[in-house]
């Protein structure tokens, strides 16, 4: 909740004897907030500015699209990313075909409000949406796979299906590109997880705003240093127009089902579904950092950029699983090693130590006694 309330520390008007606070940026118009990142005290309007110019810089600065691209938006619950790549697309000429691709996991209650969301944002801005569900991929939702495999663990199916989820509906859409809205907030939380974790293959890697590029569809992570209390308050200020524009009729009905979401997934700590207690410490770890240091996490996330694997580790070899083609180190992807559990009814299959089809019980301890680095599984710890 202290997440909502918080989204951005409004300015008092009047501070130090009566004084009215100016916009730092304009010194024209009063201060309306205070920066979560810089805690600069900045006017809305300069606000929803340096929010694109931002994300605009990052996206020139690391070249993530080319013209004539044609790029796939993964949309779930908040349209900020949608908005954000609509408007910079149109702004700054980038010559960019996007689409919208939303994966529907078949979470009663959820997924379906925020697909009504993505349906809505696909007249707003005019882009074309993809809808892929788990059950048409899988021949199972999250709600019959949380049946029979119970709440604990079942972050590893939902993780898993919606990466490849996601792949395969950008496949279908023939785009040369996804972009995610995993932000600042996120990355530095994985490279925390990665740490505490041991997992040097995830940790080289998290920090990439643009990975895969040697598989099938690379992906990009545009709000790579966006912190996500200001992607708060520009959803709470994209809502209120919408409300002006009479999509929706209060801000408060597309922001609650929102909410409810965030605020269930920060009571388990990562998804609606996904009691994940270690990735809920590292956010509150954050949190509390960020509270002392507001660039504790662009610092974390320099951490994890700089920091360098010694050639003589061992690193996993990426082939393609032998049953559906999809990228894996192993014999058979981690999908396909779910599914077969799930389908043979032992869904433990593939799950932590479980001895699974790749054998991983005898593949997570190596001869050395060492542990494989790809072997442990939280959640979602590749983006
Ligand atoms: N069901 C989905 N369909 C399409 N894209 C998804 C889906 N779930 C996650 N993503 C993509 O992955 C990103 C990070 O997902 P994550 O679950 O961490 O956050 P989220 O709370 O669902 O996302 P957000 O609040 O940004 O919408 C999302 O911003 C989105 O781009």
């Amino acid at each position: 909740m202290e997440e909502a309330q918080m989204v951005v520390e409004v300015v008092k008007s009047k501070e130090h004897g009566g004084r009215i606070r100016q916009c730092t940026i304009c010194n024209q118009r009063r201060a309306a907030l205070k920066r979560p990142k810089t805690l600069e005290q900045i006017c809305r309007e300069c606000f929803y500015g340096v929010f694109e110019e931002e994300i605009h810089r990052v996206i020139v600065d690391n070249q993530l699209f080319k013209p004539g691209e044609r790029i796939a938006i993964g949309a779930s619950d908040s349209t900020v990313l949608a908005y954000v790549m609509s408007e910079l697309n149109r702004h700054h000429n980038y010559g960019l075909d996007l689409f919208l691709l939303s994966v529907d996991e078949g979470i009663t209650g959820y997924r379906d409000d925020s697909l009504e969301t993505v349906k809505r944002n696909e007249i707003q801005y005019g882009l074309p949406l993809k809808v892929v569900s788990y059950k048409d991929l899988y021949g199972w939702t999250m709600d019959e796979i949380v049946k029979m495999i119970g709440l604990k663990n079942n972050c590893t199916f939902c993780g898993v299906f919606r990466r490849q989820a996601l792949d395969r509906g950008a496949a279908l859409l023939k785009v040369d590109k996804l972009v995610t809205g995993h932000n600042a907030d996120d990355i530095a939380e994985t490279v925390l997880l990665n740490i505490l974790r041991g997992d040097i293959a995830r940790l080289s890697r998290c920090t990439f705003i643009t990975t895969g590029e040697d598989g099938p569809i690379p992906r990009c992570k545009p709000f790579k240093y966006t912190y996500e209390k200001e992607i708060m308050q520009n959803l709470n200020q994209q809502l209120r127009m919408h409300t002006l524009r009479g999509w929706i009729t209060s801000p408060l009905n597309a922001f609650i089902p929102w909410l409810t979401v965030k605020v269930f997934s920060t009571i388990n700590n990562a998804g609606i579904y996904s009691p994940n207690a270690y990735r809920g410490f590292a956010r509150e770890f954050i949190k509390d950092l960020e509270r002392i240091r507001p660039r504790a996490i662009l610092d974390i996330i320099k951490s994890g950029e700089d920091f360098r694997i010694a050639t003589s580790t061992k690193m996993p070899e990426q082939g393609t699983c032998e049953r559906c083609g999809y990228i894996s180190s192993q014999k058979w992807c981690k999908a396909c090693v779910l599914l077969e559990g799930l389908n043979r009814g032992l869904p433990k299959l593939g799950i932590g130590r479980s001895r699974g089809v790749n054998g991983e019980r005898n593949k997570d301890v190596k001869q050395t006694g060492k542990k494989n680095i790809e072997s442990k599984q939280c959640g979602t710890l590749d983006f």
